[in-house]
């Protein structure tokens, strides 16, 4: 069995409805987020690939194309821009195209903060 993965970064603003820090949180602001999608499966054996490289690329180009520079409060389908919620979304828009589909993380690295989605089934 093996973990294939790759990493894309977006930059997107939103804001967000919360208990504590009410009136910053609610002022449209900025994050740079880095995603990374792992693949886990066995490699075919007459290629040697989980999934090519190439083409797992052009699948991560078009979900980075629906979130870099955006206002996630418009992106369908997102709800709350939490990092909770990027990552399930970015699932879906894999699922289809990506069968050994086996988590999903987004990290906002200048606050130390992640999130790691296995999929609805998990
Ligand atoms: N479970 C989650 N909690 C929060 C998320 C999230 O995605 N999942 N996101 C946020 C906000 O997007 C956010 O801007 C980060 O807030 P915070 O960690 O409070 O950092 P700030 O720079 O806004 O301010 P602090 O001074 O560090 O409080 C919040 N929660
Ligand atoms: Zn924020």
């Amino acid at each position: 069995m093996f973990e294939l993965s790759k990493q894309f970064r977006f930059e997107a603003a939103h804001t967000l409805h919360r208990a504590i820090d009410v009136e910053p949180s609610r002022r449209i602001h900025g994050h740079s987020y880095r995603a990374e999608v792992t693949l886990r499966g066995p490699r075919d054996p007459e290629s040697g690939m989980v999934m090519d490289l190439g083409v797992f690329r052009r699948a991560l180009d078009d979900v980075r194309d629906g979130l870099d520079h955006r206002f996630l409060d418009e992106v369908a389908g997102l709800g709350p821009a939490t990092l909770e919620n990027l990552s399930a979304w970015i699932w879906r828009r894999l699922e289809a195209d990506c069968p050994n589909l086996a988590r999903v993380t987004v990290y906002r690295d200048s606050e130390g903060d992640a999130c790691a989605y296995f999929g609805p089934s998990a």
